[in-house]
């Protein structure tokens, strides 16, 4: 089968997006893996579909996949990638588009020919949900490394993140912490982890290591959860621009009861296509 595909990036967290509206297909995990493989493959920090929609109020199904094959809930630089795809592709003409993903519904508005806004949702706090394995729901929770108790926030997106604070980005020990905690057995589904260095009240330099991916240059998603987590601390304002490796981006959240909005830009790579 030959599989035609766009490459896109958002802040450097890269993506290989595939039209399954007008191509029909049924993508393997081993599929998935090949795609993904940055020297046997195209190569990219995750694969997304867009797939119609599978209920009447959105306009796409839009699904995430993690480069060892498995399904992701939430991707949020990816929803940005995913709204200039479907637009580009005349998949649609709206500018404000609904998409369904495993953990509900977003929405994407293209601002301009650069932005795209995601409305994330609200975050999950509650541990049963993330999942986290706590009876409660706590302001801090501290998790055993190796004999090390280090203290976490734990936010859910729609996908699982634990969010540290350090003193300095540089010097956070990504690399040795990242797996650990990402396959730590109180994350049943494993998480992503962020690395927060607050610069300002309304700034923070942020490193994510992924579940699956390891480290990128930038995650959505973990944008906002270290925002959510600095904001129940009482650490941030509602307004917060946050500087990734690969770029910056604006995450908005009023609080509690009310859903995250990331804003951020897009970039077309090149197209192409593989043969699996
Ligand atoms: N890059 C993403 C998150 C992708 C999924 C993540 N690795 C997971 O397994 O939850 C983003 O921008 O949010």
């Amino acid at each position: 089968m030959l599989l035609k595909f766009t490459k896109m990036h958002g802040i450097g967290n890269d993506f290989v997006v595939i039209d399954g509206v007008t191509q029909r297909l049924q993508l393997k995990p081993r599929d998935i893996m090949k795609i993904a493989d940055r020297r046997l493959g195209v190569g990219c920090d995750q694969v997304l579909l867009a797939e119609p929609p599978g209920r009447p109020d959105v306009d796409f199904f839009y699904r995430i996949y993690n480069p060892d094959g498995s399904e992701a809930e939430q991707c949020g630089n990816g929803a940005r990638c995913f709204a200039r795809f479907v637009r580009q592709r005349r998949l649609t003409q709206k500018r404000v588009i609904r998409v369904e993903t495993l953990s509900g519904i977003s929405e994407l508005r293209i601002v301009d020919r650069h932005q795209v806004e995601v409305d994330m949702g609200q975050p999950t706090l509650d541990p049963g949900s993330i999942p986290l394995h706590r009876p409660q729901r706590e302001q801090e929770y501290w998790l055993n490394v190796q004999g090390e108790e280090l203290s976490i926030g734990a936010v859910s997106m729609g996908n699982p993140h634990a969010v540290l604070r350090v003193t300095d980005t540089d010097t956070c020990r990504i690399e040795q912490l990242g797996p650990l905690i990402e396959h730590h057995v109180d994350f049943p589904h494993r998480c992503n982890v962020g690395f927060m260095q607050i610069v300002e009240r309304n700034e923070i330099r942020l490193r994510v290591h992924e579940r699956s991916a390891g480290e990128t240059l930038a995650c959505g998603s973990g944008a906002c959860a270290a925002v959510v987590y600095g904001r129940l601390r009482g650490w941030l304002d509602e307004q917060v621009t946050v500087q990734l490796p690969g770029g910056k981006l604006h995450i908005a959240w009023p609080g509690e009861g009310h859903t995250v909005r990331m804003t951020g830009p897009t970039a077309v790579v090149f197209e192409g296509s593989i043969r699996l």
